[in-house]
């Protein structure tokens, strides 16, 4: 295929009143499986690379609701266009906007389609190769009847060769660009699909087969069903726990090292790695709650690899374990023993220092110190001592 520009033109300017309920937003703005409706049709066209850009159409009243869709903004999205009092008028609007700078192809979506797949836009794209337009569709699987207008059946339509229409429809951008002024401009509102506009404009049509999971959300039963695919989709977790202990003993020296930073000591620290007594701890409290064994297992004191290596390596390498088996490290707290170095001025460097070994915000850890009231080791001021928590999410 010679290079093509492709754009998405996500259409989200309607009120939702078939889903509608007091109070609540437009469906689109619906939260789902916890980011609004919106936010899962833009970020389906987002892991497409061959859209390069993504317009979406919105209602004048709905600014803010659009701003809290789009914090985190992917690159790609233009500023949003505000849409008419039809769908068919809000794609020509959108069209419009995007044609200062007319891409090749264009892929009309509904933000009501929030389980959109990227190989389904990938499907409609990749038919635009051969036709002007194609669009996502499913075909009927249950018996078609027409009703009376009172309710009972008047008889039963052949399925044979029908398709349900879904979205995205693509289109070659001129065309349907074109299709849509000569409707507006005939007076012919009434397309209900932008395909079915683009069949009266004498454009050739492809269906792409395309899952029911891409239903369009049109009532709150909807909304209900699409959390619940989604939910489904997850991996169940549960929450583990695991302690750690270490002690090291001070030797000569005039430094130790505690939760990964250097303290400035009349004393150092004696051990066959850097002695960091907090890192082993919180090393083997990551270690307990996946179940697998301790430091020395992984790192033995025999092996002279580990001769003098800073104790950040053993924490990074627990924390791997840990998103490896598909967990994530909740939070940790650490708990320093020691006279001596006071360790009050240098919490919040530890604190920081382990956040940033394990890839944590640092309101997920936790450091306290004590000293034991001059009892026992680290009363006497003979080493320094440290106990860790650690709390992580597994796959159950
Ligand atoms: N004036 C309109 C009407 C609809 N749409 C968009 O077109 C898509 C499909 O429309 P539909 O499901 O009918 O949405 P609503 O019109 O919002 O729903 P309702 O008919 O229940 O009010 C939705 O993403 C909707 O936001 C739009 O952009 N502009
Ligand atoms: C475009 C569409 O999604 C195709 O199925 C659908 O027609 C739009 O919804 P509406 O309820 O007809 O506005």
């Amino acid at each position: 295929m010679p290079l093509v520009t492709a754009a998405a033109l996500i259409v989200a300017a309607g009120r939702g009143s078939r889903a509608s309920g007091s109070g609540l937003p437009p469906k689109q703005y619906a939260p789902l499986a916890g980011r609004p409706v919106l936010t899962h049709a833009i970020a389906a066209f987002h892991a497409v690379p061959e859209i390069q850009r993504i317009a979406v159409v919105i209602h004048p009243d709905d600014a803010e609701l659009y701003a809290d869709c789009v914090r985190l903004a992917p690159d790609r999205l233009l500023a949003p266009v505000i849409g008419g009092a039809t769908r068919q008028e809000s794609v020509r609007l959108g069209l419009e906007a995007l044609s200062a700078d007319a891409p090749d192809l264009v892929l009309i979506h509904d933000a009501a389609r929030p389980l959109v797949s990227p190989d389904t836009i990938q499907g409609v794209l990749d038919a635009l190769r051969n036709h002007e337009g194609a669009l996502a569709a499913q075909p009927v699987a249950d018996t078609l009847k027409r009703a009376h207008g009172d309710g009972t059946v008047s008889d039963t339509l052949s399925r044979n060769g029908l398709w349900q229409a879904q979205t995205p429809q693509g289109f070659r951008f001129a065309l349907i660009r074109a299709a849509h002024a000569r409707a507006a401009a005939d007076g012919r509102d009434d397309f209900t699909d932008d395909a079915a506009l683009a069949e009266w404009a004498g454009l050739g049509v492809a269906l792409v087969a395309s899952p029911r999971r891409n239903f369009k959300i049109t009532t709150q039963e909807d909304l209900a069903m699409a959390e619940n695919l989604l939910r489904s989709n997850e991996p169940r977790l549960e929450t583990r726990t695991g302690t750690g202990f270490d002690v090291h003993a001070f030797c000569e020296g005039d430094h130790v090292w505690v939760g990964g930073v250097r303290i400035a000591h009349d004393k150092g620290l004696s051990a066959h790695s850097d002695g960091d007594a907090p890192l082993h701890a919180l090393t083997d409290a990551l270690l307990g709650a996946i179940g697998e064994g301790d430091i020395g297992q992984h790192f033995p004191p025999s092996d002279p690899r580990w001769k003098g290596a800073a104790s950040h390596i053993f924490l990074a390498d627990a924390a791997q374990r840990v998103a490896t088996r598909g967990g994530r490290i909740v939070n940790v707290d650490l708990t320093i023993l020691c006279e001596t170095p006071r360790i009050g001025p240098h919490r919040d460097a530890i604190r920081g220092r382990v956040a940033e070994i394990l890839g944590l915000d640092v309101a997920r850890v936790s450091v306290k110190a004590t000293t034991t009231e001059r009892l026992g080791f680290t009363g006497r001021g003979e080493g320094l001592a440290a106990m860790a928590a650690a709390t992580v999410l597994m796959p159950a």
